[in-house]
């Protein structure tokens, strides 16, 4: 299921199984950003590198995109321009024109089943344009508590829960809030275990790798999240954000994307 508001893809499901989790109580109306699914965050991400603009993850979120036709694999794909959100709330504070395809793919590979997304910024501008950008994936787990996310130990992080830099070591486990911006250039492979089956996702144009889960006594500030839903997914989110944000040159494009493979566990 997909809606045109934020270009939204709201679940994936394999073999009758969640892997891209939706709230119960998501709001699918388009009076405000949809609770689950990919959550297309641009032109900043949270309340952008100084904290000071909104709406929060970028007017995108929650913007009417315009159906493009999809290509080889694609089953959604969107576009939108700065001319498309003027005047809309958030739209003072873009930094130069842009215009964005984003799509939506189901492939058969080699290892099974995967969802690609691919979200691609172009600048018509004369000046470079430093965006902020994000595919904030929620994938669904078992139980979020008992769940880790392997692939970024050893990586530089900025811990949101705490304000202050630290190096990851290990997993990182989602025992409690978690919102941890991990600096991951390279495109590594990262992969969560809930313990049934493993997530991997590989990313392309990335230099960041966000996961957060709200834990229980933020969930309850969120008003469309379901009582203890909260254990039900944690995201992991395709970025490049602050400091690591791409500078997009003059007529070129930058691309974002993210591909999610389901390995069942033996
Ligand atoms: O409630 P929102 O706007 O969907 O944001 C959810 C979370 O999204 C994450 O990406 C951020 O790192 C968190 O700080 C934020 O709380």
């Amino acid at each position: 299921m997909a809606y045109d508001h934020g270009a939204h893809l709201a679940t994936w499901d394999l073999r009758g199984e969640p892997v891209v989790w939706c709230s119960q109580e998501a709001v699918l109306d388009g009076s405000r950003s949809i609770r689950g699914g990919v959550p297309v965050c641009f032109p900043w991400f949270a309340d952008g590198p100084a904290g000071d603009l909104s709406p929060a993850h970028g007017l995108l979120r929650t913007a009417t995109w315009t159906r493009a036709a999809p290509t080889d694999g694609e089953v959604w794909a969107w576009t939108i321009g700065d001319e498309d959100v003027a005047g809309q709330p958030g739209a003072e504070h873009l930094t130069g024109p842009f215009r964005v395809r984003y799509a939506v793919s189901l492939l058969d590979g080699a290892d099974g089943p995967a969802l690609d997304l691919d979200l691609r910024v172009h600048n018509p501008g004369a000046d470079p344009l430093t965006v902020e950008m994000a595919l904030h994936t929620y994938l669904a787990v078992g139980d979020a508590t008992t769940t880790t996310v392997h692939g970024l130990s050893g990586a530089d992080a900025l811990d949101k829960t705490t304000g202050r830099r630290r190096r990851q070591e290990g997993p990182v486990h989602l025992d409690g809030e978690t919102d941890l911006v991990v600096d991951s250039p390279g495109a590594p492979r990262v992969e969560v275990h809930d313990g049934r089956r493993v997530l991997a996702l590989s990313t392309r144009g990335a230099t960041q790798t966000v996961v957060w889960n709200p834990g229980d006594e933020k969930a309850a500030d969120l008003s469309d999240l379901g009582a203890q839903e909260w254990r039900e997914f944690v995201c992991v989110e395709t970025a490049a954000t602050a400091d690591l944000a791409p500078t997009i040159a003059p007529g070129t494009t930058h691309t974002l994307g993210c591909r999610i493979v389901v390995h069942p566990v033996s």
